[in-house]
């Protein structure tokens, strides 16, 4: 049986001079595994961020599940971390645990072995004393994908968590995407490539301002939604 983790009801996202999305319903059903899909400017950032609780919807309204409430956790887009922030990946991966240990708080020794089990995990068992700033973009990947582990969520929400990224991380991140997929977590990604997509990711739906399509991946992502949804977003291509 399935049941909806998040409910979002004529939701419409955006600014004060523009709505970015409009008008979006459906369900996000719990353990489900979703690709956010969409050409550029499709407003697949702007509906995270509504998920995340970040940014309220100028209409309509996003429901999560009693249970899920206060436990969802975003992966966010690379770009818009400051990488020269002085903060270790040690620190950067242990910052996941802030709702269990508080944000002044020593970690525990309990803490301090996920921290060093996720490093050990995304393959950063060594660099756990490194400043951010040093990190290749596949190696910082890797520890936000470590900092999602301490966060140990229910739902996941990541926004574009294969940018930038050789194939050789992106195999190893995918792998730990599908196990938390597999402990029953609600997944959802934002991505671009529709052949991983097509073939790794059961549900998506189809951004372009507005719905296109939302359902099992092979009946969103046909020849003529992906023309409908890049003739809504004029000019942009996926
Ligand atoms: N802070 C903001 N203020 C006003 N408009 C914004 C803001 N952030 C995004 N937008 C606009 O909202 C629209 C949707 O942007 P969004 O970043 O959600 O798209 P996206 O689908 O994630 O695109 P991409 O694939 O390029 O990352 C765009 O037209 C963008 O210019």
């Amino acid at each position: 049986m399935t049941s909806p983790v998040i409910e979002l009801d004529h939701v419409s996202l955006g600014w004060r001079d523009r709505i970015a999305v409009r008008d979006v319903t459906g369900t996000f059903e719990r353990g489900s595994l979703t690709a956010l899909v969409g050409p550029n400017g499709a407003g697949k950032s702007t509906l995270v961020k509504g998920l995340m609780g970040v940014l309220s919807p100028v209409r309509g309204t996003i429901r999560l599940a009693a249970n899920v409430d206060g436990k969802v956790a975003c992966l966010p887009q690379v770009g818009d971390l400051d990488k020269t922030f002085p903060i270790t990946v040690y620190d950067l991966v242990a910052m996941g645990a802030w709702r269990r240990v508080g944000w002044w708080r020593r970690v525990s020794t309990a803490e301090h072995d996920r921290v060093q089990h996720a490093l050990e995990t995304v393959g950063l068992a060594d660099f756990g004393r490194r400043i951010i700033g040093t990190l290749s973009g596949g190696q910082l990947q890797r520890a936000l994908f470590a900092r999602l582990m301490l966060h140990d969520a229910q739902v996941l929400i990541l926004d574009e968590p294969f940018a930038a990224v050789d194939t050789h991380t992106t195999e190893d991140l995918l792998a730990l995407l599908h196990q938390w997929n597999t402990e029953g977590r609600t997944v959802i990604a934002v991505l671009h490539d529709l052949d991983m997509v097509r073939s790794l990711f059961p549900k998506a739906l189809l951004l372009a301002g507005q719905v296109v399509g939302w359902g099992d991946t092979n009946q969103v992502l046909t020849p003529e939604n992906l023309h409908f949804a890049r003739h809504l977003c004029a000019g942009d291509y996926l």
